[in-house]
């Protein structure tokens, strides 16, 4: 969906973060898998912690339920302790992975420069890369949204081609929205979707920019997926601890099911 009124595919990801045990999450996938069997037409996926994700890629197998990882290095292998890198999140058959999630630039201090190498790694093993960018609240009240939100974008994306750039899902997530039940409102959401767009439009040409997903996230809960997904920039949403209960991530999904796009 983008402002011309095309179709887009909407896409619904559960970023699981640091929660589940692994029979919990095994438990999850199996009833996810079994609850939207037949119902396609959404792009779905979970991002669960990392040495869930072998039992999870098989058991979601031949479904179209993607696994993404939530994190990776940007070299392919090497002296690296705790690390996980590309080649081996495709060997246990994830298809997408997070790139610079608001926690990892936050709390492991990850900048714009190591975010692009791990873009370019992501690509060169087809794995598709969700560049994170948002700003936080202080950014925000100092009236520095567009800045960061284009240098987050400029610098993550530095680069990549027109070839390589559709193989990207760029994520807006307002770091002063996740996590703290305060969403972005759909209007607000929207207009950094917008602005996004317009630098996607520059650098890439206008038919390129209105192709790619751009997907928000923050607080997203069942009761207002509506109106977030009803906006003409938001192509899909990223959604944390209302994606941790089932029966919460699968009313987000039926409502974008049911929304008429
Ligand atoms: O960080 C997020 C998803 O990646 C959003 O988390 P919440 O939905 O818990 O705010």
């Amino acid at each position: 969906m983008n402002s011309d009124n095309q179709k887009k595919r909407p896409i619904i990801l559960g970023n699981w973060k640091m929660n589940k045990s692994l029979k919990e999450g095994v438990q999850y996938a199996r009833s996810l898998k079994a609850a939207i069997a037949g119902k396609t037409w959404i792009m779905c996926g979970i991002c669960p912690p990392y040495v869930f994700l072998k039992d999870i890629c098989a058991i979601l197998e031949g479904s179209t339920i993607c696994v993404s990882a939530q994190n990776m290095h940007s070299e392919a292998s090497g002296a690296f302790t705790g690390e996980i890198a590309a080649p081996m999140l495709k060997e246990v058959g994830c298809s997408h992975v997070l790139v610079g999630h608001s926690e990892r630039r936050h709390i492991f201090g990850e900048d714009d420069f190591f975010i692009n190498d791990k873009i370019k790694k992501a690509i060169s093993f087809e794995l598709v890369p969700i560049l994170c960018i948002g700003e936080t609240l202080e950014e925000r009240e100092a009236g520095n949204t567009k800045d960061i939100v284009l240098r987050q974008l400029k610098n993550g994306l530095r680069g990549v081609g027109i070839e390589l750039i559709k193989c990207i899902i760029i994520a807006y997530e307002p770091v002063w929205a996740i996590g703290t039940g305060r969403t972005a409102s759909p209007e607000q959401a929207n207009e950094v979707h917008s602005f996004i767009r317009t630098i996607l439009s520059e650098d890439y040409g206008k038919d390129i920019a209105k192709k790619l997903s751009i997907i928000y996230g923050g607080s997203v809960k069942a009761d207002n997926t509506e109106a977030l997904i009803h906006q003409p920039e938001i192509d899909g949403l990223l959604v944390g601890g209302a994606s941790l209960e089932l029966e919460s991530f699968l009313t987000i999904i039926e409502v974008v099911q049911g929304v008429d796009f």
